[in-house]
């Protein structure tokens, strides 16, 4: 694990950042401070809103912090923005190629913009972008689009990669062939930030991860650290949609949190004992709730996740 005394690849301080203004004020960021380590990849979670994307997009010199410091590979990002773009590999969640253009162009035109790039048909071939190299931009489907979008972040050997939600919506064959790329950047001591509303991805893939919500970082660490810090176990209820969470939430030790994840389904981050488990059913019987499955378990990311914004990824 790299020193935390070298600089970081990137480091964000007290950021703050608005949109709109008087009644209409969004703040969108509001004091975050994160840092990313030299060779790891790190993963940015957050509720929808919470604000990843403009962080992001300040990281990338696309936006200037309106208060606060960004430095990224120790330059700022605006200012030396034309230092920072042979370093540094921007995949963005769409766009970014013409709409004629064949994607297998696309992709050269983007190597031959840097000094030493990957080779690009082992590039294709590994991706497995060679069926639609010869489509055009326009036709390429959702997937595809991705995957070209990844290739053309990467292809200029970039020290420091940011991927915004790069699985999105890929089947599972390309979702692993990402991961195995990711983890071979790792490798090749590249750095990479990444922003995902998959948490077995996050899981998974980061040795670090920064948990976002309402602009602020709420809790930082590895994912095992995160999961340690939490409530141990998980309680899972399936029952009727709809109840009074509020009210069963008061049957349980304190500091713990029940979230109804989807109708019918909840999730209840707390510690467990019998006497607890008691309490849940007592307080089923007591409002005429038919319990139709409880289930204890370990806490998993997404728990955890759960346990600190009360919401969903997605
Ligand atoms: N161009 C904009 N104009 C006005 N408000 C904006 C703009 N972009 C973002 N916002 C608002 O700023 C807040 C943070 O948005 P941001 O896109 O950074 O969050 P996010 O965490 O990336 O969300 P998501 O997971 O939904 O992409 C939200 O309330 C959003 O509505």
């Amino acid at each position: 694990m790299p020193s935390t005394t070298m600089t970081p690849a990137v480091e964000v301080r007290d950021l703050a950042m608005r949109y709109g203004r008087g009644d209409a004020e969004v703040r969108a960021v509001d004091g975050l401070s994160l840092r990313v380590e030299t060779g790891t990849v790190t993963s940015i979670l957050g509720p929808n809103g919470a604000g990843k994307t403009t962080t992001i997009e300040t990281c990338e010199g696309f936006r200037r912090p309106q208060s606060g410091q960004v430095r990224v590979l120790g330059l700022d990002p605006v200012a030396q923005a034309a230092e920072l773009r042979p370093r540094v590999g921007v995949m963005l969640q769409s766009g970014g190629a013409w709409l004629g253009v064949r994607a297998g162009e696309m992709l050269h035109h983007m190597a031959s913009l840097y000094a030493n790039p990957m080779p690009v048909d082992a590039l294709v071939e590994r991706l497995g972008m060679a069926s639609f190299a010869r489509t055009s931009y326009r036709r390429l489907s959702g997937g595809q689009k991705q995957r070209l979008s990844l290739a053309m972040a990467i292809v200029g050997r970039p020290e420091l990669v940011f991927l915004d939600e790069p699985t999105a919506g890929l089947d599972p064959q390309s979702r692993r062939a990402t991961w195995d790329l990711v983890d071979e950047l790792r490798r090749h001591g590249v750095t990479t930030v990444l922003t995902t509303h998959y948490m077995d991805e996050a899981q998974e893939l980061s040795d670090h991860v920064h948990i976002i919500d309402a602009g602020r970082v709420i809790a930082s660490g590895t994912p095992d650290e995160l999961v340690a810090a939490g409530a141990q176990n998980t309680i899972r209820l399936r029952t009727r949609a709809g109840l009074d969470t509020d009210s069963l939430v008061k049957e349980l030790p304190e500091g713990a949190v029940v979230v109804e994840t989807e109708p019918g389904q909840y999730v209840l981050s707390t510690e467990v004992d019998p006497g607890v488990l008691h309490r849940i059913t007592g307080w089923c019987a007591a409002h005429d709730v038919l319990v139709e499955s409880v289930l204890v378990e370990h806490q998993t990311l997404e728990d955890r996740f759960l346990e600190l914004t009360g919401r969903e990824l997605r």
